[in-house]
């Protein structure tokens, strides 16, 4: 089959993406899509998103970890998906669509993103980390120094050390200064390092708000891709209204026989 997609980043995380109205993308072809994801064999991406017609809102998100397999919700992909979107026709400056976490509504100013995500009731505080669910399950630990930091293999560690065969993303922090964070992330899905993860930097926040290493509630991230911003509103001991800010470009089309 010949298959056209389209290629996106948001901050240097990056994935293939198509467009599904017609569903006939074979979804269940784990093979397929990691071979699409394959950065030596394939187009190579982080991962893969089908954009498909939904019956409650604009349009219905599926997302693929690098791995072939549907992984839990992606920050920037979501983003990506919007200006997807935007793109295609389909939504104007703001839409609310389906994901698999639930509905999301965002918002698409020039190449700028703002996607809502959902709110945060729960984050588990351990002596030296943080676990929460920001769509995807997130662990979150502060280091001395990112540079030089074996983010690969301490974050496999972690992944399966502590997290088991069904995983956790592994994200390490610094801070630069009240409003601001540093952080690297190993994904679980990719199993490896990626440049950004939306879902990672919104988990990153919130904890650093939670460990009151921030009163502010408009937070920058720096990531090895670039900056996101995340503002949320804080609500007893629960997280709402949290949104995701930042870039989302499309890259390149092409076509591929597979
Ligand atoms: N890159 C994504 C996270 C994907 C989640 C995936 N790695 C999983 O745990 O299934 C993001 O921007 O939020």
């Amino acid at each position: 089959m010949k298959l056209t997609f389209f290629k996106y980043q948001g901050t240097g995380n990056d994935f293939i993406m198509i467009d599904d109205r017609s569903c006939l993308f074979p979804k269940n072809d784990t093979n397929l899509v990691s071979f699409l994801c394959d950065r030596k064999f394939g187009i190579g991406a982080d991962g893969l998103i089908l954009l498909q017609n939904d019956e409650m809102s604009d349009f219905s998100m599926v997302y693929f970890n690098a791995d072939g397999k549907e992984g839990s919700l992606c920050g920037n992909g979501g983003r990506c998906a919007v200006a997807f979107a935007k793109y295609l026709g389909i939504i104007d400056t703001q839409t609310t669509f389906k994901a698999v976490d639930g509905l999301h509504q965002a918002l698409i100013e020039e190449t700028t993103v703002s996607l809502q995500m959902q709110d945060v009731e729960e984050i588990k505080a351990k002596p030296n980390y943080f676990f929460l669910d920001t769509g995807s399950p997130h662990h979150v630990q502060m280091v001395e120094s990112l540079e030089g930091l074996k983010v690969f293999e301490e974050g496999k560690k972690l992944r399966y050390g502590l997290y088991g065969k069904k995983g956790s993303n592994i994200n390490f922090v610094s801070q630069k200064n009240e409003g601001t964070f540093s952080i690297r992330t190993y994904e679980r899905g990719v199993e490896n390092e990626t440049l950004s993860c939306g879902t990672g930097v919104t988990a990153v926040a919130l904890a650093m708000h939670r460990a009151k290493n921030t009163t502010m509630n408009s937070i920058r991230v720096n990531t090895l891709g670039g900056e996101l911003k995340v503002t949320f509103e804080i609500d007893g001991r629960a997280y709402r209204n949290i949104n995701l800010i930042g870039p989302a470009q499309q890259v390149f089309k092409g076509e591929i026989e597979c």
